[in-house]
């Protein structure tokens, strides 16, 4: 069912359209085109998953696109369509196109057999009405140079070496790194693509904003072999008072607490510089663990990244539980009916759960957007509740049905997609 005005329509875009494509969001996100950047960091968006909004003129007035994920969720891992490059013409807004857009990308997804959908939101209020639940948060921190961090045995042992980003080089690398990462932390989307894979590297002059070309710093251990390794620019600043460098790090990759260690002692201390910018760290990030003294840190907390069940049963099936449950939720949701009314939430203590219909009293009432939010574990239904975003029955067990869907890892994205 579309909603768009007369005169609109929406269609799957041809490959030999995707100028128009990437036309449209450039006007919507005011990026304009610049070979500096265009000749070296490649399209991304999938052919077949390029959607628009054609206007009545023939042109395109809005367009979104997906990415085609495997989502990390705890215990496992589920289909998901991460979805992106959501445009509408600043001429052709506050018609219902992003939202008949919508309508289409989850019919679409589930037509893939995608059981969610995941997004970063260029503005948060955006996406709660379709659904999306904002299902992680993550932490940037400005650190003083010199910060001091708690002993890690082995840290001193691994060797660090620095080198100019190369995709040649350090691509295979980075990526087989950024995905061992994934298996223990929910909602770290992997680069699914080869297109997306080059973007991780990419540096075109006009993103490093005044800073060098970007390096990688890369931790070995005796055998040889790589434990993490970091990606990263300083941005030179010379003050009356001496040079106040920056340490901007884009990514920091680390398989066992001695690499986090060696990474974060290296990039905290390198000469010149003042201060350092980490880039978006899961919550329980191992760095606010080991920081001696965390106060002089300068840290904000952004949403992350924001989840929308697509096919209840499955999605919720497909996630293991942190204690055993037994629940009966009553699920409201306005856009993909099937997914609402009563499901009874069984899971022992293996984690796996089973999901079926039921008519039984619902123990806790609730929207599609808040089961997004749960989904990835780094929400607690208890707060939902106390925040008055749930309802749970009088009688219910509210502290055991938020510990089943809770997580012991934070979830959260490590790239915005
Ligand atoms: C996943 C991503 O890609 S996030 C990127 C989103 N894109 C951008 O931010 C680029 C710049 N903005 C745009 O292109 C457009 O303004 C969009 C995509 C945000 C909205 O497109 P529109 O076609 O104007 O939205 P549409 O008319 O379908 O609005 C649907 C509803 O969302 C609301 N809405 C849409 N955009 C916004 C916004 N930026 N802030 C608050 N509310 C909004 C509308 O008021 C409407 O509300 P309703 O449900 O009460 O009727």
């Amino acid at each position: 069912m579309s909603t768009l005005p007369d005169g609109y329509r929406l269609l799957q875009v041809p490959a030999q359209r995707q100028d128009e494509f990437v036309a449209v969001d450039r006007l919507a996100f005011v990026v304009p085109a610049d070979p500096a950047v265009d000749d070296v960091v490649p399209f991304a968006v999938p052919d077949d998953r390029m959607v628009a909004v054609e206007a009545p003129d023939g042109e395109f007035a809005a367009v979104h696109g997906s990415f085609p994920f495997r989502l990390p969720v705890p215990g496992g891992a589920v289909p998901c369509a991460g979805l992106t490059w959501v445009g509408v013409r600043p001429d052709h807004r506050r018609r219902g196109l992003l939202r008949a857009m919508v309508r289409a990308h989850l019919d679409r997804a589930l037509e893939r057999g995608e059981v969610v959908s995941a997004l970063f939101a260029s503005e948060p209020v955006i996406y709660g009405r379709f659904g999306y639940g904002c299902a992680a948060d993550n932490l940037r921190m400005t650190l003083p140079r010199g910060a001091a961090l708690r002993a890690v045995p082995g840290s001193a042992d691994l060797v660090v070496r620095l080198e100019a980003a190369d995709e040649t080089r350090h691509g295979a690398l980075v990526h087989d790194l950024h995905e061992r990462v994934a298996a223990a932390r929910p909602g770290w989307a992997t680069r699914t693509t080869p297109a997306l894979r080059v973007r991780a590297l990419a540096d075109p002059p006009p993103w490093r904003d005044g800073a060098e070309p970007l390096l990688v710093a890369t931790v070995t251990d005796a055998t040889g072999a790589v434990r993490g390794a970091a990606t990263f620019a300083r941005k030179a600043a010379w003050e009356p008072t001496g040079p106040a460098f920056v340490v901007r790090v884009r990514q920091l990759l680390a398989l066992d607490a001695a690499a986090t260690h060696r990474l974060w002692s290296f990039l905290l201390d390198l000469d010149l510089t003042a201060t350092v910018e980490t880039p978006m760290l899961p919550v329980d990030d191992p760095l606010t663990h080991l920081l001696v003294d965390p106060r002089p840190a300068r840290t904000r907390l952004e949403d992350n990244v924001w989840v929308r069940v697509l096919d209840l049963p499955v999605a919720l099936a497909a996630r293991r539980y942190a204690a055993p449950v037994d629940v009966v939720l009553d699920v409201r949701d306005a856009l993909l009916p099937a997914n609402a009314g009563r499901w009874r939430l069984v899971a022992g203590a293996s984690g796996a759960a089973e999901v079926t219909r039921t008519g039984a009293e619902p123990d806790v009432t609730l929207d599609v957007r808040e089961l997004g939010a749960l989904y990835l574990g780094g929400r607690s239904l208890a707060a939902q509740a106390a925040a008055g975003l749930v309802q749970v029955r009088g009688g219910a067990d509210v502290a055991a049905v938020a510990a089943a869907f809770a997580w012991p890892v934070a979830p959260v994205c490590s790239w915005i997609f």
